[in-house]
């Protein structure tokens, strides 16, 4: 069905689906989102769309836009129109044990580690008498399996340990984009509008007198509060020029499987006509994921990050014609191609930071993946 030119997408409104079974009906080449809302599934995607205002005549024409945007904002995105959208309640399964991928061996390749920790030295000595408070420094790790990757498998894994995680895949060129972040970048229901920026983190610990006392630590730690507070104030700037009644409650501590992180859920108010994709973009990348001045710390991560991130720290979402919709922070995440996987993790550096601890702080993150993978090891 057309309108305008723009294919209309055909709304499964009969028999609700559960989340299991968008989970299930999921292929790759679709795009799914998980949230603590409820469970979107795009299917028969048109041609990529590669810029926003690509997406924005689709929108206006009555589709509804899904894909992912990459950490560079100048960058090719990976939006299309969807030809389908079903939607479903929100998973309410309690975390279980979480069933890992089949066996499969893996092989894999990290950076020296040297190499992390010399950015991180580098990054600490330019923070010296500059305005630069803070950078996001992120490694890379190149996985073999010994037979290629199941998606569905594989985000299923993913959604069964983090029920309440933002769970999703987004078709790339050839491979898929799949992660389960903690980090909703922002949300527009109506005129409703959250956005949940996370910085500050600490490892959970299987031991629940070490996890509380990590807990508190972070909560009551100066640094990460600096670190969460310069986070909370981009995104507030953000939404202000878009947004009336923008609220910033007190950080809040949220878990996940494998860390605790300082977390400030600020809510506004949205005329009809600034729709989810348009505050997306006027905030991506927040210094959740660049640093702070967002410039400087952009020159920062090309000049020391011997990678490309991609899509890693872009953003993954939908919004339809409404102009309602979800974004979340490409974290937690790793790009599938048959039996290859990138995976990624990042910490956010400022004064106070120490290489080590940094180094320690991307591993616990690399285990929300490699945990749904069955690789348990230090990461
Ligand atoms: C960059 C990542 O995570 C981001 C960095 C955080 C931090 O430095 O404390 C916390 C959450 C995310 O905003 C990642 O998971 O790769």
């Amino acid at each position: 069905m057309h309108q305008n030119g723009a294919p209309v997408p055909t709304i499964h409104a009969d028999a609700p689906p559960g989340a299991g079974d968008l989970l299930r009906a999921y292929r790759a080449g679709a795009f799914f989102l998980s949230t603590p809302d409820g469970v979107l599934l795009a299917g028969n995607l048109g041609a990529p769309l590669t810029t926003v205002a690509a997406a924005r005549v689709a929108l206006t024409r009555g589709a509804t836009v899904v894909g992912a945007i990459p950490f560079d904002p100048a960058a090719p995105a990976r939006l299309a129109v969807a030809g389908t959208v079903r939607r479903a309640a929100p998973w309410h399964r309690r975390a279980g044990r979480g069933t890992p991928l089949a066996a499969r061996s893996w092989t894999w390749r990290d950076a020296d580690p040297d190499v992390f920790r010399d950015a991180v030295t580098t990054a600490l000595s330019r923070m010296d008498g500059t305005g630069l408070r803070k950078v996001v420094l992120s490694r890379v790790r190149e996985l073999t399996a010994s037979q290629p990757v199941d998606e569905r498998d594989l985000l299923t894994a993913l959604a069964d340990r983090d029920p309440f995680g933002y769970i999703f895949a987004a078709p790339l060129d050839g491979r898929t984009l799949l992660g389960a972040s903690p980090e909703l970048l922002v949300s527009r229901r109506g005129t409703v509008v959250l956005a949940n920026p996370l910085a500050g983190s600490a490892p959970r610990d299987r031991d629940p007198v070490r996890d509380g006392r990590n807990a508190t630590a972070l909560l009551s730690s100066a640094k990460d509060r600096r670190e969460h507070e310069l986070v909370v104030t981009a995104v507030a700037d953000g939404l202000s020029p878009l947004c009336r009644r923008v609220a910033v409650p007190a950080p809040e501590l949220l878990p996940t499987r494998t860390m605790w992180h300082l977390s400030t859920r600020i809510t506004a108010e949205v005329p009809d006509d600034v729709s989810a994709i348009e505050l997306a973009t006027a905030l991506h990348p927040t210094p959740a994921v660049c640093g702070d001045p967002t410039p400087d710390a952009r020159v920062l991560i090309d000049e020391l990050e011997p990678f490309d991130r991609g899509f890693y720290t872009g953003i993954a979402g939908w919004t339809d014609a409404t102009g309602d919709g979800d974004w979340v922070v490409a974290i937690r995440c790793g790009e599938v191609a048959g039996s290859s996987l990138r995976v990624y993790a990042g910490a956010g550096i400022v004064p106070g930071s120490t290489p080590d601890a940094e180094l320690a702080e991307t591993a616990a993150k690399f285990r929300t993946f490699l945990s749904a993978l069955g690789i348990e090891e230090d990461g």
